[in-house]
């Protein structure tokens, strides 16, 4: 039988070995390139193989009668094993909130809190969650609205004037709008306690639902804005992350993060098996195969920043 040729050069970077194992800084251009080749093919198959992960785990909560109103899509519920547990006054009540704990970096748990993005019927709930979880930084990746469908109800005033959402009051303090985010200051007083915090507000505004930003510098100069705050204040809850199911674009900036805080750390990133790991918290994380190769591509741009050439 004729041998295939030898191809002209022996990839050692791109064999099943390095499948959900971590690839080194230095030879992940070269994965890159080799993942990339026939239209993405090694990135669609390595994406296609995590479909199954985690998907048989039971969702009791979420499908009880008195809960299924609080899920946006059917076809996004809260794992039982990984879900948010609300308190409650008595047993009449439901503890159920659409979110999941996210593990983080170093198999570190409960770093995140993976949302969907409230309904009119469960602000009060949202906040109580930011509220009882102690988390001082709350990550929205959608618009409220988008190409004239609502994607996540506004949970936070409109204006000055501060909202009472069940026992706990909300006033926003600032408001800083840039091209691609918008970064706000809340102060929340519970009015059983007269307890007061500040949450603060970090809102992307330029990611398309199932899609990907523009470019990756924008998200990644985002991420640091989120890093810098979650590493200067001490003893907070979970960073919550919602968008608008909190699966898609949720999943690729939480990867993000982590996978950031790998490359700095380990010199080294294992896509793959961080996105299986979330995946085990809640499903469809990186909803599209788009997202999976983006993340990628962010830690490409990270590892060879872009050089912009000298306007003369
Ligand atoms: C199938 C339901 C669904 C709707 C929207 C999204 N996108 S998002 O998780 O980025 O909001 C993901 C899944």
């Amino acid at each position: 039988r004729n041998k295939m040729p030898k191809p002209a050069v022996e990839s050692k970077v791109h064999n099943e070995n390095y499948k959900n194992l971590l690839i080194p800084s230095d030879k992940f251009p070269e994965y890159f390139q080799n993942m990339s080749r026939d239209d993405n093919r090694g990135f669609s198959e390595e994406y296609e193989d995590l479909s199954s992960v985690g998907i048989k785990q039971s969702t009791v909560a979420a499908l009880m009668p008195e809960n299924k109103d609080k899920n946006r899509f059917t076809n996004v519920l809260a794992y039982d094993s990984s879900r948010v547990h609300l308190t409650t006054n008595d047993e009449s009540d439901s503890d159920y909130i659409n979110a999941n704990y996210m593990p983080g970096y170093g198999n570190a748990s409960r770093q995140y809190i993976a949302a969907q993005g409230p309904l009119p019927s469960t602000v009060n709930d949202f906040w109580k969650m930011v509220w009882e979880k102690r988390s001082q930084v709350i990550v929205m990746v959608t618009n409220c609205t988008e190409g004239g469908r609502v994607k996540c109800e506004q949970y936070w005033p409109m204006d000055y004037t501060p909202c009472l959402y069940g026992q706990l009051l909300v006033t926003v303090k600032s408001e800083d709008k840039f091209p691609s985010w918008t970064l706000r200051e809340f102060n929340v007083k519970n009015k059983t306690t007269s307890e007061t915090r500040t949450v603060r507000h970090f809102q992307f505004i330029a990611w398309p639902d199932h899609g990907v930003p523009t470019g990756t510098e924008e998200l990644i100069q985002f991420r640091g804005l989120i890093r810098q705050q979650v590493e200067s204040s001490f003893s907070a809850g979970p960073t919550i992350v919602h968008c608008s199911a909190g699966v898609g674009r949720t999943g690729t900036l939480i990867a993000l993060d982590v996978l950031l805080q790998q490359l700095d750390k380990e010199k080294a990133v294992g896509i793959s098996a961080f996105v299986q790991q979330m995946r085990l918290s809640r499903p469809l994380m990186v909803q599209t195969e788009s997202q999976y190769v983006f993340l990628h591509q962010c830690i490409m741009d990270t590892l060879q920043p872009k050089v912009v050439p000298k306007s003369d």
